[in-house]
């Protein structure tokens, strides 16, 4: 199985060191406009076969698309991230016309392929690549859920003080600052609701930390996070080229569901072989339902800043 990651900055590159590493895929191609930048991360991840045993081929292109032909899944990382005090939004105007052209290089050579779209604000860049090539909606998703949901469960993990891999726990809505939702009524630690050994006012704190999640670290680290962004990648990619059919929070095009139409915004799907395989349907609370319409909104304001590059 054949995976190509466009971008081969932070994310694209730990998301290629994640997957080798793993095992997800036999070969993995990163491509990057930056000259012998592609080539010199993944000759540095091939370095690593020996010691940490993996038979994942790794290779590295400047901006040859040839190369990337007939991969099974394609990654978009490319674009730039947020610097400490933006928002991921301010990011549109110079990412947009990145993700639209290399959405469309990509398809010429993969035409089969499922894409991931991860660059920001990933909601409204996913939902320039469905436009922009007009694939089918199964095969354009948005990565925002499955590190938002990390972060979430992270967090619950530290207020409980209790492993991550023990609570389950996922974030829905928009990929922004102030439009994701953490279900935290329907977070559990093993099954037991999470509200069983939290008060109100910590579950509050855990989901306002979650939310500015991306914001803390790159006021941290000058840049926007990478580690858990790339292994969330390819937690997602695992799941579309092994078949999972995993349950993952995922920004794919709604009609109908949760009550809302042409946009992308994050929603728990089935991830199989055919990207996404079913949109499921939770029950929400009143509230929740007021905060998911809410934050439509702020999704498909965000879409009308396409109507000149979709035009
Ligand atoms: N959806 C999510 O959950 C997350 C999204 N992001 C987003 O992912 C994007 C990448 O972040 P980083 O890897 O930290 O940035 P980075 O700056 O480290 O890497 C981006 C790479 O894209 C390359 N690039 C730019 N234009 C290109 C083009 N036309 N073709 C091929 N390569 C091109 C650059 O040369 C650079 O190497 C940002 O937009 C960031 O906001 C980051 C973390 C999580
Ligand atoms: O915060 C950012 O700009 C990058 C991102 O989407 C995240 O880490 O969640």
């Amino acid at each position: 199985m054949k995976v190509t990651i466009v971008g081969a900055g932070n994310v694209g590159a730990t998301c290629a060191d994640v997957i080798s590493y793993r095992g997800i895929a036999s070969e993995v191609v990163l491509l990057d406009i930056k000259e012998g930048f592609a080539e010199g991360k993944a000759l540095d991840i091939m370095q690593c076969a020996t010691n940490t045993g993996f038979n994942t081929k790794v290779s590295g292109v400047t901006n040859d698309y040839s190369k990337t032909a007939n991969s099974d899944v394609v990654v978009i990382t490319s674009g730039i991230p947020r610097k400490p005090g933006m928002t991921r939004e301010e990011l549109i105007g110079i990412n947009a016309g990145i993700v639209k052209s290399v959405a469309e290089s990509v398809l010429q050579h993969s035409p089969h392929a499922i894409i991931v779209v991860v660059s920001n604000p990933m909601d409204t860049m996913t939902y320039l690549a469905l436009k922009a090539t007009g694939l089918p909606k199964n095969r354009i998703i948005g990565m925002g859920g499955a590190l938002d949901s990390s972060r979430f469960r992270t967090y619950l993990s530290m207020a409980l003080d209790k492993p991550a891999n023990d609570i389950a726990a996922m974030v829905i809505g928009g990929h922004g600052d102030t439009t994701m939702i953490p279900l935290t009524r329907l977070a559990s630690y093993n099954g037991i609701p999470v509200s069983q050994f939290l008060s109100q006012e910590a579950l509050d704190k855990v989901a306002a930390n979650t939310m500015v999640g991306g914001a803390t670290l790159t006021g941290l680290l000058g840049t926007s996070a990478w580690y858990a962004p790339g292994a969330s990648v390819a937690f997602l990619v695992d799941s579309i080229l092994n078949d999972q059919k995993k349950m993952i929070a995922c920004s794919v095009m709604v009609e109908g569901e949760y009550g809302q139409n042409d946009i992308c915004i994050g929603v728990p799907c089935i991830i199989g072989k055919n990207g996404v395989e079913e949109i499921v349907e939770i029950e929400l609370n009143e509230s929740e339902k007021g905060l998911f319409a809410k934050s439509a909104d702020a999704v498909r304001n965000m879409n009308d800043a396409l109507k000149s590059i979709l035009a």
